[in-house]
Parts: structure tokens; C-alpha cells; sequence
């Protein structure tokens, strides 16, 4: 689904963002994106939705070389994808509904499409009962959860996450990310989570890609946040 092959990112400034990066990620894998702020996780991000193009290297993403896409052809390659930002970046003037459905609108989708598939998407995430609600009368995790399902109407092979519960209590992050599993297990979904969030990767136990300094330095197949800190505190005990 996803493969870097010794991919680089240096910005305008001169910094490396990533250095040399190579890994792959199996269509059906769920990752975390780990490490300290400045480590690269977000630049990583928008190499995988084509914000961003490798200084060096190559980055295919479901079968496409995206680091060689045209640019008129980024917003069909972009379908493939959905993204969830720590932000939401909700419409606010638009009701629940709206905004999932806005989704599928910008693709063209039919009126009967939009009425099958944006209640099943809320059913999904725990929004069916709130159609009509507008952003402002929903809680940070509700709001989260109308941003995965616009993510998702389009049926995306990849949904990618940057610091999904960053403006969320840890309760509700618990959710958030327990729902990113379900998504993953029901649909199949391959899930990249970027995240400074150690509670979200240690729930789960899954495969944790951690950087620092723009290097991929642990690459753990069912890992915790910080591996390291948790078998000094073991020792020390
Ligand atoms: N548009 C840009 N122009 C110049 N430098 C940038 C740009 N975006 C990021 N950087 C630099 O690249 C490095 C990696 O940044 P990036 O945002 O990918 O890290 P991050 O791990 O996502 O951090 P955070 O967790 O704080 O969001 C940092 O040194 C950052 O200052």
C-alpha cells in the first residue's frame, strides 16, 4: 500500500525534515507515526496525501508513484485517500450531514449515493442520531468523529491521521483511536497515525514507525510509545 525508498525531504531552509527514509506498509496494516515535534511525522504525512514532494527518492502509495504525479492529477489520487486533521476543519455553517455529504458532492456523487452512504458513515462513527447538529453544538470528540466519517464516505483505501487527539481529553481520545481500530478490522482500511499521543500507542499495540531528527530509528511490529523509557522504568523497579 504505502513504500518510501530512501526518501529525503529538505525544505527551502535547508533542514532535513527526513533523511533516507525506507519502509513499506501492507494494504490492511494499522501504524503509528512517532516522535518528538520537529521529528518529521507530519512531513511524512503529506508525502502520503502529495502535499509534499521528496527532495530524493520515491514514494508509491496504492500503486502510484506519487512523488512523479502530474499535478492536474493529484485530486484523483487524492480520492484513494481519506485525512483527518488534529483540527477537525469542519464547515461551520453546515450540519453534520452537510459536511460528510460535501464530501462526496466535490467527487460528483449522485443524490441516492449521498442518501445510502453518508447514514451508513454516521452509523459507523456514533453520529446517526446527530444529522442536523452544526459543529458548534457538538463536543471536540463528536466533531473528530464527523471529521473521520467525511474521511471515510469516499470509501478510501488509506486513511491517514496527523495528531488526531491532539485537542482531545484522554477519555476521549481512548475513543477516537478505538475507533480508527474498528474502521481498520471492519473495512480493512490501512491507518497511518501520526501522534505525540503515548496513551493512543500504547492501547493499541500496533506497529510503530518512531522518528527523531528526520530518521527512522524503531520500527516495531506491535510496539508501545517509547520502548526504551519502559524497560529502564522496568529495571529500575
Ligand atoms: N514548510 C516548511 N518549511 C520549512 N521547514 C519546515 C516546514 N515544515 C516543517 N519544517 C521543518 O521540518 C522539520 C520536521 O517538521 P514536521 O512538521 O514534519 O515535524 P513533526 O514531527 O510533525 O512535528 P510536530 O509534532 O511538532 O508537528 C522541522 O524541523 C520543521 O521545522
Amino acid at each position: 500500500m504505502i513504500e518510501l525508498r530512501n526518501v529525503s525531504v529538505i525544505y527551502p531552509e535547508g533542514v532535513p525534515a527526513l533523511s533516507h527514509i525506507n519502509f513499506c506498509v501492507k494494504r490492511g496494516e494499522f501504524v503509528f507515526v512517532v516522535g518528538p515535534s520537529g521529528a518529521g511525522k507530519s512531513t511524512l504525512l503529506k508525502l502520503l496525501y502529495r502535499a509534499e514532494v521528496p527532495t530524493q527518492g520515491e514514494v508509491t502509495v496504492d500503486g502510484i508513484c506519487v512523488s512523479r504525479l502530474r499535478p492536474r492529477d493529484i485530486p484523483f489520487f487524492r480520492r484513494r485517500l481519506g485525512v483527518v486533521f488534529q483540527d477537525f476543519g469542519l464547515l461551520p455553517d453546515r450540519t453534520v450531514y452537510e459536511n460528510v455529504a460535501f464530501a462526496l458532492r466535490v467527487i460528483g456523487a449522485g443524490r441516492s449515493q449521498i442518501r445510502q452512504r453518508v447514514p451508513a458513515v454516521l452509523e459507523m462513527v456514533g453520529l446517526a442520531s446527530r444529522p442536523d447538529a452544526f459543529p458548534h453544538q457538538l463536543s471536540g470528540g463528536e466533531q473528530q468523529r464527523v471529521a473521520i466519517a467525511r474521511a471515510l464516505v469516499n470509501e478510501p483505501h488509506l486513511l491517514l491521521a496527523d495528531e488526531p487527539t491532539g485537542n482531545l481529553d484522554p477519555e476521549t481520545s481512548a475513543g477516537i483511536v478505538d475507533l480508527l481500530a474498528y474502521i481498520n478490522a471492519q473495512k480493512g482500511t490501512t491507518v497511518v497515525v501520526a501522534t505525540h499521543d503515548v496513551a493512543i500507542v500504547n492501547r493499541l499495540q500496533r506497529r510503530v514507525l518512531e522518528f527523531s531528527d528526520g530518521r527512522l530509528v524503531r520500527d516495531d511490529s506491535q510496539g508501545a510509545y517509547a520502548t526504551v523509557v519502559m524497560r529502564e522504568d522496568n529495571e529500575a523497579r
